[in-house]
């Protein structure tokens, strides 16, 4: 079995899926945030059932810290060189790094751009990741990462004005999506975050004249229904572009 992790700045998701499987099909996956990390290791002997992880392979941009807590609850029969750190490389499965720097990507965005080609081989495609950052990347139809954009996610966006003004207050996890022109504050903030999160993706499927736009990460149900381009939404795309990668790694 492999295990795929996504550590994002506010959830860990992670995958186990056999060797050979196609791309995406989980045995079995799930999402904690950096607290409830010390609840992995039971969830994937659950999971397991007796059979054993033989790789790991680990996307994380969340820091050192949140590193050496991952490597202690990796299971201790899995040898070191086993373990694959994720990295963004000049170029990696069909995919060729067009940041200036390769190395200064986020590896979830170049583990993103690796899932859009793969899942849309040899179309112009945008993959916008709605996580704590909202990512929104352009791979060009012959498999080029051309570069993105990043803005704070849609709970980084909606707190940061509770925060820093003395009258807005936080918005609900929990609330309706507001339609247009709010009258009231607490759906001013949510319409007007909503807008920049899904004008962004919009300008960008323009700009790129993309044919394909792939939506994914904790906030993307309340993104993706205010989208007014064709898009799906993917769950997981970091995991599954790290799946992909899993045989050229
Ligand atoms: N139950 C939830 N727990 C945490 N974040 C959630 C939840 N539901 C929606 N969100 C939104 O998803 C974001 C986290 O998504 P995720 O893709 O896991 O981010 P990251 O990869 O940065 O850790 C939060 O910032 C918030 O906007
Ligand atoms: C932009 C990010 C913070 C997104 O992180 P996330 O929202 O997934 O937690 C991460 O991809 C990152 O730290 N990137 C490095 C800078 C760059 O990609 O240019
Ligand atoms: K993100």
């Amino acid at each position: 079995m492999i295990l795929l992790i996504d550590a994002g700045n506010t959830r860990i998701k992670w995958a186990l899926v056999e060797v050979g499987a196609a791309l995406g099909a989980w045995r079995a996956f799930g999402a904690v945030p950096h607290a409830e990390l010390g609840q992995l290791p039971a969830a994937w002997n659950a999971a397991l059932a007796g059979r054993h992880i033989h790789r790991a392979l680990l996307a994380n941009v969340a820091g050192a810290g949140l590193r050496a807590q991952l490597q202690l609850i990796l299971p201790s029969t899995l040898p070191a060189p086993a373990v694959l750190w994720f990295a963004s490389v000049a170029e990696l499965a069909g995919v060729r790094n067009g940041y200036r720097n390769p190395a200064q990507l986020g590896c979830d965005r170049f583990a993103a751009a690796i899932a859009a080609r793969a899942l849309a081989p040899g179309r112009a495609v945008i993959v916008a990741n709605c996580g704590t950052a909202t990512t929104i990347d352009a791979v060009s139809a012959d498999g080029v990462f051309l570069g993105g954009m990043i803005l704070p996610g849609l709970a980084l966006m909606a707190s940061s004005l509770a925060r820093n003004t003395a009258q807005l207050p936080q918005i609900a996890p929990d609330a309706k999506l507001p339609a247009g022109f709010a009258d009231n504050t607490d759906d001013a903030i949510l319409s007007g975050c909503l807008a920049a999160q899904g004008g962004a993706i919009e300008h960008a499927v323009a700009l790129h004249q993309a044919s394909d736009c792939i939506v994914s990460g904790g906030a993307a149900p309340f993104i993706a229904p205010t989208l007014k381009v064709a898009h799906r939404v993917v769950d997981n795309v970091v995991l599954i572009g790290l799946h992909a990668a899993a045989g050229s790694a």
